[in-house]
């Protein structure tokens, strides 16, 4: 068995993973973190084995480095993201009855007026952080009207996501911290998963009337997860979007020349920076796998993000090519659990990136991009930028 001593959650690996994920690949289909005493898989063809494998590599032991099954979980366990097979395909079909892609697509006009709106008040301004002014902006804007949220407390919305996804790592300082600042958070997001505080024809509200057989917290549940998940991940991937473009200019010529490549463009950089970076899964059997015996009941972590960049399965992995064919990445997982958000995402990164296409000429970094520190995602705090 292969062993590693690298630790996935300290900060300097979070501020830059990619060496880690090289030698994380080289050394093995399938090895084990010493320093956390899990295995994990970087390679694409492991990590998209084991997310088609649910019955092996379950959910509902948490997917986090938590084992639900020894340690209470900070908060009641997901009925979609933290269940397995049978209780998850209920939850599924609720929520995937509501926002389906008919659904998704009558957001269209609406994005498209806010971007429309947003890209122009960027250009006046010239320059901007284009995390806090555009990142965050947008998805802060287009994601609560559409869950029907009323305009007052969305500032709870970035604090609690940040909860989230740093409570699927350790209990290190970016757990404790974001457990201290979202501690308001947590109540605001549990007071606006109740159908009295959702608007009606939201998506929040439709939740609650297709999930009549569910209980009223269960139906409340649902929605969390749509708060828990629906922001921070967009906030990611348009930052990230930004920061690519801008360390690329001959990428963003490419897209200023044809806009509608918008969408694809929007799928390369979900691939190449991988918003969502890794997160577990636990065996419910004794696998053998990737050359390595796995025993039951042992935490997987799965590297979305180094499977992204595996010249196994990618050419030139490490090239930012927006005219590459990207689907089949697994930044937004891959089989019963996929991202059932991503064509929200996606319509998202395709009506945003086309209309900055079409109005701004050149993107400069006006100074160092900053990193956003988190267990789970991979993104910036702040990306100073010149537009013109
Ligand atoms: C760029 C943006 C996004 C990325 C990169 C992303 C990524 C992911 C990934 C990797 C998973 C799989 C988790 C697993 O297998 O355990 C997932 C699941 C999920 N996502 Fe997204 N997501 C994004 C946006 C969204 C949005 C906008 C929503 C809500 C509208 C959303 C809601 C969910 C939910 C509810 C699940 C759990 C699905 C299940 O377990 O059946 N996500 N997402
Ligand atoms: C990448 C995933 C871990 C994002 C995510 C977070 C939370 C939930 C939930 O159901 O609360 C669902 C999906």
């Amino acid at each position: 068995m292969i062993t590693l001593d690298d630790d996935p959650f300290a900060d300097e690996t979070l501020a830059d993973p990619l060496p880690m994920h090289r030698r994380l690949r080289d050394a093995g289909a399938v090895v084990r973190l010493g320093r956390y005493d899990v295995w994990a898989m970087a390679r694409a063809a492991e990590v998209a084995q084991a997310l088609n494998d649910p019955d092996t590599f379950c959910s509902s032991a948490g997917v986090g480095l938590s084992d639900f099954r020894k340690e209470t979980p900070w908060r009641p366990p997901s009925l979609l993201l933290e269940a397995d097979e049978p209780e998850h395909a209920l939850a599924r079909h609720t929520v995937t009855s509501v926002l389906t892609p008919k659904v998704v697509k009558t957001y269209r006009d609406t994005f498209a007026r806010e971007a429309e709106t947003l890209v122009a008040s960027l250009l006046a301004r010239g320059e901007f952080d284009a995390v806090a002014d555009f990142a965050e902006a947008f998805p802060l804007k287009v994601f609560p009207d559409a869950v029907g949220l009323p305009a007052e407390g969305r500032e709870h919305l970035l604090p609690y996501g940040a909860l989230v996804f740093n409570g699927f790592g350790p209990r290190n300082h970016l757990f404790t911290e974001a457990m201290e600042r979202g501690a308001a958070a947590r109540e605001w997001i549990a007071e606006h998963c109740r159908a009295e505080n959702l608007a009606p024809g939201g998506l929040g509200a439709r939740i609650h009337e297709a999930a009549a057989d569910f209980s009223e917290e269960e139906r409340a549940l649902l929605v969390r997860s749509f708060l828990s998940a629906g922001v921070d991940t967009t906030v990611h991937a348009l930052g990230n979007a930004v920061l690519c473009f801008a360390e690329h200019p001959d990428q963003w010529a490419a897209l200023r020349e044809a806009p509608d490549r918008s969408r694809a463009a929007f799928e390369e950089v979900v691939r190449f920076t991988s918003p969502v970076q890794t997160f577990f899964r636990t065996t419910t059997r004794d696998v053998e796998i990737g050359g390595a015996a796995i025993p039951a009941g042992e935490k997987v972590l799965l590297f979305l993000a180094a499977a992204n960049r595996d010249p196994r399965r990618w050419p030139d992995p490490d090239t930012f090519d927006i005219t590459r064919r990207a689907n089949g990445h697994v930044g937004f997982g891959a089989g019963v659990h996929a991202c059932v958000g991503q064509m929200f995402a996606r319509l998202e990164g395709e009506v945003l990136l086309a209309e900055l296409a079409r109005r701004v000429t050149t993107i400069e970094l006006a100074g160092e991009p900053r990193p956003q520190l988190s267990n789970t995602l991979r993104g910036l705090a702040s990306l100073p930028v010149r537009v013109r």
